[in-house]
């Protein structure tokens, strides 16, 4: 089987499971809310603040990473700041062959100029909407809101996720710096969760290791896990090239636990050394249910294509391979069984024949 072209990566149809909403604005919007709302930014023109977001995010923390945020969330605290850059989302995944995404942020983040929990996730949907109706229907994108792990208010978003999940809200994931905070501390909003039949993923095994990817799924009960990446420590090598399994990589892989892998970021926090040697080669060889994801387009400078693009350059992935991550996405995603077969049947099945995979 032949290495696509980039051309035909931007192709393929693409499923997105794991990008965060205030991590993905355009630089030149950046600038213009930051203008409009009095923000301080450590750049003045789109070349050098994209620049300056890369830069910055490339500190090997995850700490540091996340200090980023404070120019994305800073400027993302009005109605029309909301729904402008949920539209933007929307339009810039489907121009980058995007046809199914969740896209997550922290409402409780955006209430600082005095909007309600419930008037900002009403913004972000109605910026979808309109990315949706501008995008001729190509791409269906549902929210996923998070909750701050360091903070405490993880019940009460768990909640507005069960209020808001037929009008455009699939699940819940918890965020933030991983050392310190278990997901244990929230385990009142799992349960919750549980008992309302809803979904959802947990950032676990990024920074933290197997204690922490463990609790996600057997305490908590975690659908999927967001990144996922340290699962590698359960996995033993030997010298002759055999793989032995641990209990909870063997449980993950056995359960067919979704893992949102997010190569390029994990490259900025130091979760990995370099691509060649991110463990997503290894898991994806050994059939765990990978997808590959952005999680912050703006920190990384990257897109569903360029992941993608840059996986077959180092591991050199066929188009099979890619659809195989497109379908292990799109089986894991928060959408009723029958809209994911769709999309599937319909969609990314003919896409990807369509260019001879
Ligand atoms: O990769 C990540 N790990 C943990 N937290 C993250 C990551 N990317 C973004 N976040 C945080 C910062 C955002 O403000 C928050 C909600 O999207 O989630
Ligand atoms: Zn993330």
């Amino acid at each position: 089987m032949t290495t696509p072209t980039r051309d035909e990566v931007r192709r393929a149809p693409k499923v997105l499971l794991h990008d965060h909403l205030d991590g993905g604005l355009r630089p030149q919007t950046v600038l213009e809310l930051a203008a409009d709302c009095g923000h301080d930014l450590p750049a003045s023109d789109a070349g050098s603040l994209g620049r300056w977001f890369t830069d910055s995010a490339d500190s090997g923390s995850l700490e540091r990473y996340l200090e980023t945020f404070d120019h994305t969330v800073g400027v993302m605290q009005t109605a029309h700041g909301l729904t402008r850059v949920g539209r933007e989302c929307v339009e810039d995944l489907a121009a980058d062959g995007v046809v199914y995404a969740e896209v997550r942020y922290a409402p409780e983040q955006h209430v600082s100029n005095g909007l309600t929990l419930d008037e900002v996730v009403a913004a972000v949907q109605e910026g979808i909407d309109e990315g949706t109706a501008a995008t001729d229907g190509r791409i269906v994108v549902r929210q996923l809101l998070t909750a701050m792990r360091h903070q405490a208010r993880s019940r009460e978003i768990a909640e507005l996720a069960v209020a808001w999940r037929d009008r455009g809200v699939a699940g819940f994931d918890i965020a933030g710096a991983e050392a310190g905070y278990p997901p244990t501390r929230h385990l009142d909003a799992f349960e919750y969760l549980q008992r309302e039949n809803s979904h959802f993923t947990i950032h676990a095994g990024e920074a933290f290791g197997l204690p922490s990817i463990w609790q996600a799924i057997q305490w908590c009960g975690a659908d999927r896990l967001g990144h996922g990446v340290r699962i590698i420590d359960d996995i033993t090598v030997g010298e002759d090239g055999s793989v032995e399994l641990g209990r909870l990589a063997a449980y993950v892989r056995d359960r067919r636990i979704p893992l949102e892998m997010c190569p390029a970021s994990n490259l900025q926090t130091g979760a990995a050394a370099s691509l060649a040697e991110h463990p997503i080669g290894l898991l994806t060889e050994l059939r765990f249910r990978v997808t590959v994801n952005t999680d912050n387009r703006l920190m990384s400078g990257t897109s569903m294509t360029d992941e993608m693009w840059n996986l077959v350059q180092t591991f050199g992935y066929s188009l099979a391979d890619l659809r195989w991550f497109t379908l292990n996405a799109m089986k894991s995603a928060f959408l009723p069984f029958d809209e994911r077969l769709a999309l599937i049947d319909e969609i990314i099945k003919p896409g990807y024949a369509e260019l001879g995979a």
